[in-house]
């Protein structure tokens, strides 16, 4: 394991000498094609990202399917509550995206219905269901074999920090 360490190791050390800096990243990650690139979710670029894959649908919502393995894993071959959470939390920011009216998290607020299957298709939903002025009330759930798991009810509040340019 040493070994292998030591040239994993090799590996990053010659990534970082080559890799641009951090500021320029954090632009680059930014810079547009209609994704986040760097995201803990949908990000092509992030390591920890299952990655799920989200499609805007003509009803106004949002929807991915997407298989977690063991970096997940929270009970004995189940998913781990708080990665149930990062996939609503940033399901329900893109439903929010795509609904035309995106904010910040200010309150989640999880159900968790069964325990969450690892290696198993799961389907994860988002839908904006009301905005009144700056706040937006919005839903989702990961659903396993046509059954909830877990659903979701966000509320954010409409604001925006400055992305990096
Ligand atoms: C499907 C294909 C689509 C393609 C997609 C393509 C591209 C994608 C592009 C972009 C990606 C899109 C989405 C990405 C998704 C991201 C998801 C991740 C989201 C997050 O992970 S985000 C990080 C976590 N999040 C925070 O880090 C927030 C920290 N926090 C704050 O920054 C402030 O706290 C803030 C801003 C929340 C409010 O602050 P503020 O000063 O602006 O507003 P203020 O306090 O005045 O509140 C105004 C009114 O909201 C009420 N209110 C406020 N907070 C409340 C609460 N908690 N509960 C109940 N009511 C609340 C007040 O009571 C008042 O109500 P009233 O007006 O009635 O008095």
């Amino acid at each position: 394991m040493k070994e292998v360490a030591d040239r994993l190791n090799a590996v990053a050390d010659h990534l970082d000498e080559h890799a641009p800096a951090m500021d320029q990243r954090m632009v680059d990650m930014w810079s547009g094609e209609g994704i986040t690139r760097h995201d803990p979710v949908t990000g092509p670029e992030n390591a920890i990202a299952p990655p799920l894959h989200l499609t805007g649908k003509d009803d106004g919502s949002v929807e991915g399917e997407v298989a977690l393995g063991l970096p997940y894993q929270g009970p004995p071959g189940h998913v781990h509550g708080g990665i149930s959470a990062l996939l609503l939390d940033h399901t329900l920011g893109v439903a929010n995206h795509w609904a035309g009216q995106s904010g910040m998290t200010a309150e989640l607020t999880l159900r968790y219905h069964r325990p969450t299957p690892l290696f198993e298709p799961l389907t994860v939903t988002g839908e904006q269901v009301a905005v009144d002025g700056r706040k937006i009330r919005t839903t989702g759930a990961i659903t396993a074999r046509g059954e909830v798991c877990v659903s979701a009810e966000g509320l954010f509040i409409a604001k925006h920090l400055p992305r990096p340019r």
